[in-house]
């Protein structure tokens, strides 16, 4: 779906083209980008200056012309942060009025949105009796059964604690992966759940796009760095689960080694995504012997991309796999790295966190 949003305001504009297909697309953006004004732009919750939406070559919105498609009749499916349930409504009611408002001749099977979200004990609940990620499931499943051309979600774990995003998680991997085939676009500022659910992702600043293409491409590019964050940036990876140790570690395999690391719960042949933060890789420039670290890759740099300040992200070819590791300039230069240097990649067991890895 290709999407050409234009929003003046006084004092802010937004002025972006962009592309989802199905699966998620994350927007991803410091505060005040213009994240939340992109989705309520789409779901046409705003009366900017001047605006401008084209969706997949139809315009939604002209001001020159006095054109303003009501938001019903764009056919976007929302979740924000606060679930916004009605609150007079059981969870049953409250997806009825999704499918209310689906388009004559289109449905989502109704079953299936309740497998999908493990809705079918919450049915007759009232909303005030729901947990935060209950509550953000039947929000999702009422935008399901609308049948929206395309998702947008807003911060949707935002507001949930850390156990509640992790059960949540899962849901929305199935979304991503099943056979809905829905683009979705996924607003979110948390680094972990971008990578562990986006396929695309598209960086905002100052309402405009500073970055986009597949997560795996966009993440491993050094240029990147300053637009993620020096502690957020890594590269994703993919790995697959080959053992589970008895003393407790796991073994996954990528395409170039093996990999050792704590607390992985995933069966034995799953593939995962895995982020690797760019500051938790070191470089070596001869196999390092006698060093706890457990995970030593081969590798070859095929980029150094030269920081404003004293570090430098130095891009690692590990079998195909491509890693960002972010180290000093100082040790560059001590190191003698150049792009074709062959060297080691290395990583603590410890460095990868359990909401860094993803299905
Ligand atoms: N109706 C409006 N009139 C003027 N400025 C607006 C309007 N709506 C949003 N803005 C401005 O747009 C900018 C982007 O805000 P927005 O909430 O979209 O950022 P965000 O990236 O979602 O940030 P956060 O992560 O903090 O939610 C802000 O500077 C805000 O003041």
């Amino acid at each position: 779906m290709k999407l050409r949003l234009k929003h003046k305001f006084a004092g802010f504009t937004l002025d972006l083209d962009l592309e989802a297909g199905s699966g998620i697309t994350a927007l991803f953006g410091r505060s005040g980008a213009g994240k939340s004004t992109i989705i309520n732009a789409i779901a046409g919750l705003l009366r900017p200056d001047e605006g401008y939406l084209e969706v997949d070559g139809t315009v939604l919105m002209d001001t020159t012309r006095g054109l303003h498609m009501p938001p019903h009749k764009r056919r976007f499916g929302t979740v924000f942060q606060d679930a916004r349930l009605f609150a007079h409504l059981t969870v049953a009611q409250n997806l009825d009025f999704g499918t209310r408002y689906a388009p004559r001749g289109t449905s989502v099977p109704r079953a299936e949105v309740i497998d999908l979200l493990g809705l079918a004990g919450l049915l007759d609940r009232a909303p005030n009796t729901l947990s935060g990620g209950e509550k953000q499931r039947t929000a999702l499943g009422r935008a399901l059964l609308s049948a929206p051309r395309m998702l947008l979600m807003d911060e949707p774990l935002a507001s949930l604690d850390s156990a509640r995003k992790h059960e949540i998680l899962p849901y929305l991997e199935h979304l991503r992966d099943g056979p809905l085939n829905l683009p979705i676009l996924y607003v979110s500022h948390a680094v972990d759940e971008i990578t562990r659910l986006a396929d695309t992702l598209i960086v905002i600043k100052k309402g405009h796009i500073a970055a986009q293409g597949p997560l795996r491409d966009v993440m491993s590019d050094p240029a990147a760095v300053p637009l993620i964050g020096v502690r957020e940036a890594g590269s994703v990876i993919e790995a697959t689960v080959q053992s589970h140790d008895a003393d407790g570690l796991s073994t996954l395999r990528l395409r170039g080694g093996n990999l050792v690391l704590p607390g992985v719960m995933a069966a034995v042949g799953t593939t995962l995504r895995l982020r690797i933060k760019a500051q938790d890789v070191m470089i070596a420039r001869t196999r390092p012997e006698g060093i706890s670290a457990l995970n030593i890759l081969a590798a070859r740099i095929i980029g150094i991309h030269a920081g404003a300040g004293p570090g430098a992200a130095v891009t690692l070819d590990v079998g195909g796999e491509q890693i960002l590791a972010r180290i000093t300039g100082r040790a560059v230069s001590a190191l003698g790295l150049e792009v074709g240097t062959s060297c080691f990649a290395v990583l603590k067991s410890t460095a990868i966190a359990q909401s860094s890895i993803g299905r």
